[in-house]
């Protein structure tokens, strides 16, 4: 299966805004009381607001104009009462929309991080981490800031804009209409543009991730670009990243912005006509001064809120534009699910490749037709040039990968039947490149290990010494309490590699592949290492991939990986054999 997420480019604008928005509003589904009490905060807003320039208009004609002034006093207090409530209203909705805002965040981040946790290694080969990463930092705050934000004070200037629209109307429909057409030309303005705009947003956001992945590739690998002196080679990377995402914020920002002046432009073109008509009728007697004044403050909180709109709806295009980018990521299903489990073979081997053929996604065919056994307590090694496809060979018997044709046995029983976790526990893998988490080398050693989980210092030690690692473990200056740093330099390659190796001992698996497990380690460790190998459970089947062939000197069987080909070499005299014939063959 393919995971790479930017195949999805362009897929963006499949989905229409209503659709879009459906599935946004789904998202705060569960928070329906404080968006009710949010909505009801709202329009109570707009209607106190609505309210204030008719009664300006009435005070105006009843009490101004009479020179009635303790009317005026009176409506006075009585509008600021009204616009207190009002900015109360306010705040409270946008606390409240604030806590939603933030909890759908925070499940947001939870969902889609759990999800790139659920996906299989595929999905991280295709897709870099700093752009993973801007998906569950960035794109999901652009939907936080909608809706702690925007949402609300969107539906809050619908409604201002629809009150002002029916006031326009009811005191005068002629003026009215001439006062809300300009609208027309809003809309579609809108409608038109609104794809474009969409587009500049995820183009923007792409390059954030883009950015993002620059800087993640260029810092883990600081080392190397230190060394080589390719500072310069990555600055420029990164500058070119970084014109990118410059020249596509100017691109959104532009488009972002686009609609503003074209809905101020309206909103006077608006006041002009309201203006007009206004005095017109004032003069005829059918209209008064009070009324212009109200239709005046209409016609502003008609516009005004369009133009507010204006900007909400391109931060709710952002927001759009981040959800697709969050909802690729929660489309995506493993393809390695656990199958329902098929009728068990009566099988002699611990495990079997049954004519496996296997590639890379969108990749050339690595291994081809395989069929292999490998028995319980043998020790099996599986030597060949350099990218021959051991590795690939080990990851499919760990099954980090599903063969694309044929079938892997475990125990007589398909591989794809076994759960993760029954599966992680009876293989073990040391990878070519260990991986060490921060903590202790005790926390390291027992990751994943439900077996010594809660167990304390002394039976840990109990356990180390019985399954000789005492030895490896006095290497490390504070034994088991020695601090390790990921990504950090406190140990060495090596030691990293005795910790990978101590880690997957102690889970007692059934098969325990090492994957050029000692190439860092010096003879004498190494000697050590396989005198723990020896005494591993007599069950224990090990698959060792070696470039140093005296480490497999004591293999059971030997295996020659090359070219997708996997066949027995006999001896290790063969193989010596046949990898100098390789080598003097390419
Ligand atoms: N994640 C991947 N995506 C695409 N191709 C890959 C991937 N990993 C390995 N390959 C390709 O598969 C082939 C076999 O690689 P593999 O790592 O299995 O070789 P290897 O025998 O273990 O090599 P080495 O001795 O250098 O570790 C190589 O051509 C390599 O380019």
């Amino acid at each position: 299966m393919n995971y790479n997420l930017n195949k999805f480019t362009g897929k963006e604008q499949k989905t229409s805004n209503y659709s879009a928005f459906k599935n946004l509003l789904q998202l705060i589904s569960h928070e329906k009381r404080n968006l009710a009490v949010a909505l009801i905060a709202i329009l109570l807003n707009s209607t106190l607001n609505l309210l204030g320039p008719f009664l300006i208009g009435h005070t105006i004609d009843k009490y101004v104009q009479h020179k009635q002034y303790h009317g005026v006093l009176v409506f006075a207090g009585i509008l600021l009462g009204m616009y207190l409530v009002a900015l109360f209203t306010s705040f409270f909705q946008t606390k409240l929309m604030g806590g939603v805002g933030q909890r759908t965040l925070f499940t947001l981040r939870n969902a889609v991080f759990s999800k790139i946790q659920q996906l299989p290694v595929a999905f991280f080969n295709q897709n870099k981490a700093g752009d993973l990463i801007s998906r569950v930092n960035n794109d999901t705050d652009k939907l936080n800031q909608f809706f702690s934000q925007s949402l609300m004070q969107f539906i809050g200037n619908i409604a201002t804009m629809v009150g002002a629209g029916i006031f326009l109307l009811l005191i005068n429909y002629k003026i009215g209409i001439a006062a809300l057409a300009p609208a027309v030309l809003i809309l579609i303005f809108t409608r038109v543009l609104s794809p474009w705009v969409k587009r500049k947003n995820a183009a923007n956001l792409k390059t954030v991730g883009g950015m993002s992945a620059e800087i993640q590739e260029s810092l883990s690998n600081f080392k190397v670009i230190i060394a080589f002196n390719r500072r310069d080679y990555f600055r420029k990377r990164f500058d070119e990243a970084n014109v990118k995402n410059y020249n596509s914020a100017i691109g959104a920002g532009l488009a972002n912005n686009v609609f503003l002046p074209f809905y101020g432009m309206c909103g006077s073109i608006a006041q002009l006509l309201v203006l007009t008509g206004g005095i017109y009728l004032i003069t005829q007697g059918q209209f008064s001064i009070g009324l212009l004044v109200s239709y005046l403050a209409y016609a502003t909180y008609f516009y005004n809120p369009l133009r507010q709109l204006a900007t909400l709806w391109a931060n709710f295009q952002v927001a759009m534009a981040g959800w697709d980018r969050i909802s690729e990521i929660l489309a995506l299903e493993s393809d390695l699910v656990t199958i329902a489990a098929p009728n068990t073979v009566i099988a002699p081997a611990l495990l079997e490749f049954r004519d496996v053929h296997f590639g890379y996604p969108e990749g050339r065919e690595i291994l081809h037709n395989i069929s292999l056994t490998l028995e319980q307590s043998k020790t099996y090694a599986l030597v060949g040039p350099t990218g021959g496809g051991k590795t690939t060979t080990a990851s499919l018997i760990a099954r980090l990968y599903d063969p694309t044709k044929g079938t892997i046995l475990l125990n007589g029983k398909d591989i794809r039947a076994y759960d993760a976790a029954e599966r992680s526990q009876k293989i073990g893998f040391i990878l070519q490149e260990p991986f060490l988490f921060t903590g202790t080398v005790k926390e390291n050693i027992l990751y994943g290990n439900e077996l010594y989980k809660d167990y304390s210092h002394e039976q840990l030690a109990a356990v180390i010494k019985e399954a000789n690692l005492e030895k490896l473990l006095a290497i490390f200056e504070n034994g088991l309490e020695t601090g390790v740093v990921s990504g950090g330099d406190s140990v060495s390659l090596g030691q990293k590699q005795l910790i990978a190796f101590m880690r997957a001992v102690l889970r007692k698996p059934d098969i325990l592949i090492l994957d050029e497990a000692t190439a860092n380690i010096d003879t004498i460790t190494e000697q050590l290492l396989g005198e723990i190998l020896e005494k591993l459970p007599a069950k224990t089947t090990r698959v060792i991939i070696a470039h140093r062939l005296n480490t497999i000197e004591n293999a059971d069987e030997i295996f020659f990986v090359n070219s997708g080909e996997v066949t027995r070499a006999g001896s290790l005299q063969n193989a010596m054999e046949k990898l100098l014939h390789g080598v003097r063959m390419s």
